[in-house]
């Protein structure tokens, strides 16, 4: 391949100070050293968590920075000892590494790998703790890092949400609360992440799952649904009443720490859990009575739903190939690279889930 171990030179959104309008720049990448893949990245979707570092919430949010971790692409060229992919392959780079070696690959209690994560909290590779990116000489950090796997013919501008928010829902029920049939589910925030719960939730069999919004329009007919506006009691008391003493499990999938409370203290006296999705701000802490935990309520959070990478993410793209999860649907509005921080406005306004940037236009 003519750019094996060569410096490349790509288009790629930096942002140089939070809350600045991203700018497109021609960045150098560096050629992958020993265990690293270099990935053009063809398409990318926008996670609430990208707008919240860009806005200087993310106490491991650095600057100048390449944001973006829900993406499809195809791997350019690997670095010695790669054996896994090789160039060509179709990837969704994970942020949640898989390396099956460490204590917490190991433990079989959890998805979170412990190889990469010290390197990837602070923007660069682990092998020389440096930056693969620059622009003129200039370190420009990595964001969240990368790990590949390669999966078969799946449409790269669709199955790139499954590098984020539609396994972070369906796997906070699936494999983080493991919810029952016929119980009772409340969902705070009905994004793409809210909604992704709500199918997962359905397909557990839930009897009822209960929507809660601040924006009618996110309403599903698939669901019942609450806006806290429209009340004035705590909306954590509008959901006991309407549930005869609590809900079975409930998710936060906003980020607002008022929120996670009133989502624990909706939950049903001696069994009810709480699955924590949302990524609060930087200071932010949450608080209850601890009594609410003394009488059976249960806290939990969850990351990339509980989903390990490398193993779980191909089944997933299997599972979207025989239409047995939705993702399409939560593409609300398809734009390219150079339109980033119109992306970013979007998300804002509301009416808008996913929105796919193609990199190449
Ligand atoms: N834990 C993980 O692995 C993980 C993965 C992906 C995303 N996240 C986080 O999950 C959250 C949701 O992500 P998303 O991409 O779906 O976001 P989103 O912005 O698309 O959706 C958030 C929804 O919450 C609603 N909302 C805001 N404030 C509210 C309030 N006070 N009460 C009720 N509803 C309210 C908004 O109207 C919106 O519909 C974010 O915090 C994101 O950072 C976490
Ligand atoms: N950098 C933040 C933490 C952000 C966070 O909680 N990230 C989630 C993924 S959000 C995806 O949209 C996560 O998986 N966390 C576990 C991990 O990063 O290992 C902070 O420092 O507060
Ligand atoms: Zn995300
Ligand atoms: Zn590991």
């Amino acid at each position: 391949m003519a750019t094996q171990g060569q410096v490349i030179t790509c288009k790629a959104a930096v942002a140089w100070e939070p809350n600045k309008p991203l700018v497109i720049e021609d960045v150098q990448v560096a050629p992958p050293q020993a265990g690293e893949v270099r990935v053009k990245i063809l398409y990318t979707a926008l996670c609430h968590t990208d707008a919240y570092t860009w806005g200087g919430k993310d106490p491991e949010g650095l600057f100048p920075c390449i944001l973006g971790h829900e993406a499809a692409g195809i791997v350019e060229s690997v670095g010695e000892g790669v054996t896994i992919v090789q160039p060509g392959d179709h990837v969704i780079p994970c942020y949640q590494a898989e390396c099956g070696e460490c204590k917490f690959c190991k433990s079989g209690k959890t998805n979170l790998c412990g190889k990469v994560r010290a390197a990837t909290g602070v923007g660069v590779m682990m092998s020389d703790r440096k930056s693969r990116f620059s622009i003129n000489g200039k370190p420009i950090y990595h964001f969240m890092g990368t790990s590949t796997f390669s999966q078969p013919k799946a449409p790269l501008e669709k199955v790139c949400l499954l590098g984020c928010g539609v396994p972070t829902g369906l796997g906070a029920v699936w494999n983080t609360a493991k919810v029952e049939a016929g119980s009772i589910v409340a969902i705070f925030g009905l994004g793409t992440v809210g909604l992704a719960v709500a199918e997962g939730a359905k397909t557990a069999g839930a009897s009822r799952i209960i929507g809660i919004d601040i924006d009618s329009k996110k309403n599903l007919e698939s669901t019942e649904f609450v806006n806290p506006k429209d009340h004035e009691k705590p909306i954590q008391q509008v959901l006991v009443d309407l549930t005869d003493g609590g809900v079975d499990y409930s998710f936060e999938c906003i980020g607002n720490v008022s929120v996670m409370r009133a989502a624990l203290e909706c939950c049903h006296k001696g069994w009810g859990t709480s699955v924590i999705v949302g990524v609060a701000a930087s200071g932010q802490e949450i608080s209850t009575r601890p009594f609410q935990l003394v009488t059976g309520r249960v806290w939990k959070g969850t990351a990339f739903g509980g989903f390990k990478s490398r193993s779980q993410v191909p089944w997933l793209v299997e599972k979207y190939l025989k239409k047995e999860i939705k993702v399409d649907e939560y593409i609300t509005h398809t734009l390219t690279l150079g339109e980033i921080n119109k992306a970013f406005d979007l998300m804002h306004e509301g009416g808008c889930l996913r929105c796919v940037l193609s990199t190449d236009a």
